[in-house]
């Protein structure tokens, strides 16, 4: 496997200018294994999906680079994406699955032989051959294969096409602890075997963390961390922030930048605790000693808090004396540092320029000058510590504002000590009312999320100075690697062999089509038994036309009911397979239509033997066939309203909601239920576009041409049979000038014009879906 390496710069992803990504630079090396961690709605599905370019909407900036170069229009067949859900046929074993993938997406000149033997290869890698001829059951159907051997399949189905890079989306979402390590460690083989692979994860145990090589740590979109996993826990130890003995590390990383986590205050602690303890340590000597003329920063600050803390003054007349004297020394100090400082903090910047270049150079080179930044937090640690922050304050206001919280919060009530400890500063305060109201006023200020969105802030600005975001983010990275050339897959007839092929062993299997095939027998012996040899008198005039309506009414719902059930299900796994560019909507659309024709054949072919025959309907060869070919086109449209419906439809769901709404017009406006002369004329168009309507004609037409009635006793009106000529019935009803011929050629325009909107709809729904 040849992995390629994944570089972007201030890749920054908006959406109605709300921002989701914002200047996100990575530099991930070929064969990595990269895990992306955050808070729910941190950007992690949103970067993955930037990455292997799938997002279609909102604006991209910034530029991705797949093994040094921009994407090219075939470029995409160099990585493969695997989808949290386990999209795939329920009816199929995992060899099939992969066996058609491989017909879709390695190249057209595989043969049988290869193809089987890349099949059995990723079985392997995948640990998959115990369950490799089981059927993967499961979305309705009964259980096949496990949760995580679905999984495995599904990474497999990404395999067959070689990619060099996989992203993977949430891959042990929804399995137990065990199944998940398996999977991960299936992934992370596959890294090792030269794969890159970029994966969303969701609270990671420890044993699943420290499997990735590189972590990416995203907060409301915005980079917290990318380096080695290993590296995170010592990266935040430099701010003090420590993970606690036993707990797990990742969980307590999503913790530390959840900005909505009402915990943050523990961190916001911890952090202040760390910065007073330093701020104390470079008080007593660092400043004099420090060449760096940042370091005079906080003292600023906290010169401004003195002069600000009127309170602290008026409480504590003694401190406040102490305060001015401190004061006054430091401004003296301070003017003696910046002339002091001046010359040799540009000396110092020369320094660092230098460092960073020879950092970005040589990658051994950083690790040193890293690793001597962390020695200097170790040797004069609190120095380096103190100066990092420091100077992030001097670099950039937001990290002053930081800074200030607990500065101002003397004079906003912004107070951390009494928000992590509970206890207010005016603890001595007798006034009850007055300790009611500020505990009411810190409980919002828990819950207040400015600090933390500041704090998260700080983090992010630290880690765009630090020397992991040169090594890691902003490095040139790996220049080993090779890039495929993009796969020409199979021709497009090829592929449609296969999604027939695909479609009749799944249809068999499911039985849908069986079933309705079997339900067709059952209605037509019900109906049958209901009409059984319907009469020739005034009664039965009644009767057969209800049994003619019903005929062409039933198989319409039949087929429609029988597409619904099967087409949406199967549309998701054509968004899927589409995403990959796996064959057309044209091949898709026709191998669907090919599979379902022969079905909407037979049911219709046996409802006409069983019920024309059980009813007793005109006995005449002519009339047999013209009611059995109507009844055919009827369960053809049906189904192709049932594949115009699906196609549309976002989800199955609302396919059956909808289904319903059009079935009405087509009972009420086809001349049976109601008298199509006696319609308003604003409406009586619509009957024109209903195909039972015409239907209906041409069988009632076909069935009472030529046939005498007669009258029972009670039906004689005034010594009088009314209708005993099948033509007076005709004239009677409306039905005498209706051309049979003509009547099934509309009402068979109606199949290819439904079918045609139906892959229209299809067509569109691809579009807005996967975005071509
Ligand atoms: N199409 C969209 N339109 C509007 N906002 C969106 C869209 N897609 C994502 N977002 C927003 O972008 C943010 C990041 O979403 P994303 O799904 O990438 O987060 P995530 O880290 O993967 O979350 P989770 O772990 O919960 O899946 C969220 O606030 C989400 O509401």
């Amino acid at each position: 496997m040849k992995g390629l390496p994944v570089k972007t710069t201030n890749l920054t992803f908006s959406i109605n200018e709300n921002t989701i990504l914002e200047n996100i630079n990575l530099n991930i090396n070929s064969g990595e294994f990269v895990c992306i961690l955050g808070p729910s709605g941190a950007g992690k599905t949103t970067l993955l999906n930037a990455l292997s370019n799938r997002v279609h909407y909102g604006d991209l900036e910034g530029n991705i680079y797949y093994g040094g170069q921009k994407l090219s229009k075939n470029g995409e067949s160099a990585f493969a994406f695997v989808t949290q859900e386990d999209i795939m046929l329920p009816s199929l074993t995992p060899r099939e699955t992969l066996d058609y993938a491989g017909r879709f997406l390695m190249s057209g000149e595989t043969t049988k032989k290869e193809r089987d033997d890349r099949v059995a290869e990723i079985l392997r890698m995948l640990r998959l051959n115990k369950c490799a001829d089981t059927l993967i059951g499961g979305f309705g159907k009964k259980r096949g294969i496990s949760g995580g051997e679905r999984k495995r399949v599904n990474i497999g189905m990404s395999l067959v096409k070689d990619p060099q890079i996989l992203f993977v989306d949430e891959p042990t979402s929804g399995l137990d602890s065990g199944t998940a390590v398996t999977v991960i460690s299936v992934l992370k083989s596959l890294s090792q075997q030269g794969l890159t692979i970029l994966c969303t994860i969701h609270q990671p145990r420890k044993q699943i963390f420290d499997m990735f090589d590189r972590l990416i740590l995203l907060s409301s979109g915005k980079l917290v961390y990318y380096g080695p996993t290993q590296r995170s826990e010592e990266y935040f130890q430099q701010y003090g922030l420590q993970c606690p003995k036993g707990e797990n590390i990742a969980d307590w990383l999503i913790d530390l930048i959840e900005v909505k986590n009402v915990k943050q205050h523990k961190f916001l602690k911890e952090f202040q605790k760390h910065k007073k303890k330093k701020k104390k340590k470079t008080r007593k000597g660092s400043m004099l000693k420090t060449k760096d003329q940042n370091q005079i920063i906080p003292n600023k600050g906290r010169r401004k808090k003195k002069g600000r803390n009127t309170r602290k003054k008026k409480r504590n007349h003694h401190k406040r004396k102490k305060n001015s004297k401190e004061k006054k020394s430091k401004t003296q100090t301070k003017t003696k540092i910046t002339k002091k400082s001046k010359s040799k903090g540009a000396h110092h910047k020369k320094k660092n320029n230098k460092n960073n270049k020879h950092n970005s150079t040589n990658s051994e080179a950083s690790e040193a000058s890293e690793s001597s930044e962390s020695s200097e937090s170790s040797e004069s640690s609190e120095t380096s510590t103190t100066t990092e922050m420091s100077e992030s304050i001097s670099d950039n206001d937001k990290e002053v504002v930081l800074f200030k919280l607990t500065e101002t919060s003397e004079e906003s009530d912004f107070d951390f000590e009494s928000i992590t400890t509970g206890r207010s500063r005016n603890s001595n305060t007798k006034n009850k009312k007055q300790k009611k109201k500020k505990r009411k006023k810190q409980r919002k200020i828990q819950t207040d999320s400015v600090g933390t969105h500041k704090f998260l802030d700080f983090l992010v600005s630290q880690y765009q100075k630090s020397s992991f975001c040169q090594k890691y983010a902003k490095s040139d990275g790996d220049k080993t690697y090779e890039i495929s050339k993009p796969v020409k897959t199979a021709k497009e007839f090829s592929k449609l062999k296969a999604l027939i092929s695909r479609g009749f062993k799944t249809t068999i299997r499911e039985k849908s089509k069986i079933i309705r095939v079997v339900q067709s027998v059952i209605v037509a012996l019900f109906v049958g038994f209901v009409f059984f040899d319907v009469s020739s008198t005034q009664d039965g005039i009644r009767d057969r036309m209800g049994l003619l309506f019903f005929a062409l009414i039933s198989n319409t719902m039949l087929s429609l009911i029988s597409v619904l059930f099967v087409l949406p299900k199967e549309k998701i796994i054509f968004l899927k397979e589409s995403q990959d560019r796996a064959y057309s909507t044209k091949s898709f659309y026709l191998s669907k239509v090919i599979v379902d024709t022969p079905f909407e054949v037979l049911s219709p072919i046996l409802f006409t033997l069983v019920l024309y025959w059980t009813a007793g309907l005109k006995s005449n060869v002519d009339t047999f066939f013209i009611f059995m070919l109507c009844v055919i086109i009827v369960g053809n449209i049906g189904s192709s309203l049932g594949f115009f419906l699906s196609a549309g439809s976002r989800t199955p769901e609302t396919a059956l909601s909808i289904a319903p709404a059009t079935l009405i017009p087509i009972l009420m406006f086809a001349g049976f239920v109601v008298d199509l002369e006696s319609i308003p004329s604003a409406l009586s168009w619509i009957q024109y576009l209903d195909p039972v309507s015409f239907g209906l004609g041409a069988l009632v037409k076909n069935e009472f041409t030529d046939l005498e009635f007669s009258c029972l006793d009670k039906e004689i009106i005034q010594g009088i049979c009314p209708l005993t000529k099948g033509e007076d019935i005709l004239k009677y009803y409306n039905y005498e000038d209706v051309s049979i011929f003509w009547n099934i050629i509309y009402m068979a325009l109606f199949i290819p014009i439904l079918r045609f909107l139906g892959y229209l709809a299809l067509k569109i729904s691809r579009k807005k879906e996967i975005g071509r």
